[in-house]
């Protein structure tokens, strides 16, 4: 059954989403060209912290509009109101910036190519209106923010949970090998996905069951991820079995946190850069321990952590 998912995630279906009188374009391989800490750097501290409360209410807005009848079509409900509001400001912050960088491509295009590939590509492309290019900014904003943060802090939970574990990332910390296995072994039991959907463009069979064209089809990676069927010791936190010359073989659909395909998820290298980055920071300076046991998920736009993670920081040299 898992091969099967394959043919249906491999469909080049484009996507966008009509919301608040913009399209959102989903364009696949755009953000892909956004270097590591770019995002942040090119952003002042203040807009940040504005950026950072509006796309949680943004992500909590879409979520309350979304998940129920479509009342907010009648009147605007509580979550619709959240919802524009906070698109709003995102709206004006991503527009005030991408102006300075329109400015920057009429005088210096070369510098603006080699300091901001992601910006050039997006205003050189002719195809592309100005509403185009602040949709895509502030999806490369909106896709990464509860996603990157939900990993790194089940990451550092897991670390602080398994002393042992946490130990061996510190001795192998010049290698990325063993944190980026860390990672995978984190979006194994906690992606932040549940699952992987398309809408067929074409009557499809899969696994032997013929899907009429239109419906939505979604594959729960999550659910396999966590299956003893696919993982030995499904429920247990083990970066090792990840690792290249781990003897554990298993099906390469069975854990899909990224997707797959060509709408597959374009920020997974520059985000697997990032928090490499950030966790041997934090592991060279600090011993991790917590008194959480059990964190779960719950859905929202994402899914996130079902309650505070909380985290003692105890620095290594005292
Ligand atoms: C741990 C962090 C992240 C996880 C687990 C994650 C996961 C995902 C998943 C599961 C998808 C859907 C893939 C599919 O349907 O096949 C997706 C799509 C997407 N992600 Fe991420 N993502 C992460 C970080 C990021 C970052 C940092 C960015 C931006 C820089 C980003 C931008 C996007 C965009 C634009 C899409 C839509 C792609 C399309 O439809 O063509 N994501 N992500």
């Amino acid at each position: 059954m898992l091969n099967s998912i394959k043919s249906f995630l491999d469909i080049p279906s484009p996507m966008s989403l009509p919301l608040l009188g913009h399209t959102y374009l989903f364009l696949p391989g755009v953000t892909s060209l956004v270097c590591p800490g770019q995002r942040l750097r090119c952003i002042s501290d203040e807009p940040a912290e504005q950026l950072k409360s509006a796309s949680k209410d943004f992500m909590d807005g879409l979520y309350k509009t979304l998940i129920g009848p479509p009342i907010w079509k009648l009147f605007e409900t509580d979550g619709y109101k959240q919802l524009k509001c906070s698109h709003q400001i995102i709206y004006r912050t991503i527009e005030s910036y991408l102006k300075d960088f329109q400015k920057m491509y009429k005088t210096n295009p070369n510098f603006l190519k080699e300091t901001n590939p992601f910006m050039y590509t997006l205003l050189s492309n002719k195809n592309l209106s100005q509403d185009d290019c602040n949709m895509l900014a502030i999806e490369v904003f909106l896709g990464g923010i509860d996603t990157t943060a939900t990993t790194m802090a089940f990451t550092l939970h897991y670390l602080a949970q398994n002393e042992s574990v946490q130990e061996k990332v510190r001795q192998n910390l010049s290698d990325d090998s063993y944190l980026k296995a860390c990672i995978k072994e984190t979006l194994r039991l906690r992606p932040t996905a549940g699952a992987n959907s398309r809408f067929l463009p074409q009557d499809t069979v899969i696994g032997g069951y013929l899907i009429p064209k239109n419906t939505l089809v979604s594959a729960f990676s999550s659910i396999t991820s966590h299956s003893e069927e696919y993982f030995k010791n499904a429920d247990q936190y083990i970066p090792d079995r990840w690792l290249r010359n781990s003897n554990t073989a298993f099906h390469k659909f069975a854990s899909l946190p990224f997707g797959y395909g060509p709408r597959m998820c374009p920020g997974k290298r520059l985000v697997e850069n990032e928090m490499v980055i950030l966790l041997r920071e934090i592991l060279k300076n600090f011993k991790l321990e917590t008194d959480s046991a059990h964190i779960g998920m719950v859905y929202r736009m994402n899914r996130i952590a079902e309650k505070s993670i909380n985290i003692k920081f105890l620095h290594t040299n005292h």
